[in-house]
């Protein structure tokens, strides 16, 4: 049976067990989804060693999330918004044969008007079956106006070696590479992560066409998937392309709460709704006002 308990730091967490033995924990302190175990009991998602679960600082690893900006293109509120450092509110909690669900929420207070002068409400919702985990950001706009808005899953895949894993499914798409100051590059191959890596691949044309087209694969260089990974968004209706930045740090960009060698064991592989054109991430896509945007990422262990 799924139940709310408490987890790390005395904080609140909402334990999901589906039937199959899949299980999955997610904590109210940023909504963050720590842990995700497959029936067989094996670990999917990495958290950091040097995680600090005290209530102020974002969750370092699982599935932090990030809204309503990417980075601090607004130098007034954090990095990467306020919803990873909010305490959110369980909806409900349900068991069904098919799938263990958690719903969970957030709205705009005076801590987040101080910051983003917006009327919003967040639903997370979180639904776990024997084969997969499958997450939804559900974004909307409670006012009488359009406001501007990022969003996107910041995953961390856990991997047994991150110099040996490759991401199929991005060949052919645009990047901006932030290690090399925002210079743009067409993927050609594979993407492999042999040093420090902070990339933003755009939403190719093909992407969001419902067809299966912007499924990215997580897996050994050469070898087999780990993880077959499904990502979608849509704004008020219209389905999106759907953005992914590809990040490891290695021992070069560790910050503080990521003691190396814990960089090895992940690779975080994050959809995002983060620009309002396919090649251009500096105009924010614009949520109508009473409009619903939604995003979401599937993810299958192979
Ligand atoms: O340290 P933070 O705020 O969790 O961010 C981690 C990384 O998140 C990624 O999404 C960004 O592309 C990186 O530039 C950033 O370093």
């Amino acid at each position: 049976m799924s139940a709310p308990g408490k987890g790390q730091g005395d904080l609140d967490v909402v334990e999901l067990r589906h039937a199959s033995g899949a299980t999955a924990q997610i904590y109210l302190w940023g909504a963050t989804l720590t842990s995700y175990k497959t029936p067989d009991g094996t670990e999917r998602i990495f958290v950091s060693p040097g995680a600090l679960f005290d209530g102020k600082k974002a969750i370092r690893g699982g599935v932090p999330l990030v809204f309503p900006q990417f980075g601090q293109p607004d130098k007034a509120m954090a990095q990467h918004g306020f919803a990873r450092t909010s305490f959110w509110s369980i909806s409900s909690i349900e068991d069904h044969p098919e799938a263990s669900t958690v719903i969970l929420t957030l709205a705009d207070s005076e801590a987040t008007r101080s910051v983003w002068n917006f009327p919003f409400s967040l639903q997370y919702v979180v639904s776990l079956s024997a084969v997969s985990l499958n997450m939804t950001l559900r974004i909307k706009n409670t006012g009488d106006a359009a406001f501007p808005f990022q969003a996107l899953l910041h995953t961390y895949f856990r991997v047994p070696n991150i110099q040996e894993v490759s991401v199929r499914g991005l060949r052919g798409r645009t990047y901006l590479d932030k290690v090399k100051g925002g210079e743009k590059a067409i993927e050609a191959a594979d993407v492999e992560l042999p040093s420090f890596t902070d990339r933003v691949y755009t939403g190719g044309k093909d992407v969001g066409s419902g067809d299966g087209a912007k499924d990215v694969t997580i897996g050994q260089r050469g070898g087999g998937a780990m993880y077959a990974v499904c990502n979608q968004g849509t704004i008020a209706g219209a389905p999106m392309p759907i953005e992914i930045v590809v990040w490891n740090p290695y021992e070069q960009a560790s910050p503080g709460d990521l003691p190396p060698p814990a960089f090895k064991e992940f690779i975080c592989v994050e959809p995002g709704l983060i620009g309002r054109t396919a090649d251009d991430f500096v105009e924010k896509h614009e949520l109508p006002a009473k409009a619903e945007a939604c995003l979401s990422q599937k993810i299958i262990p192979m």
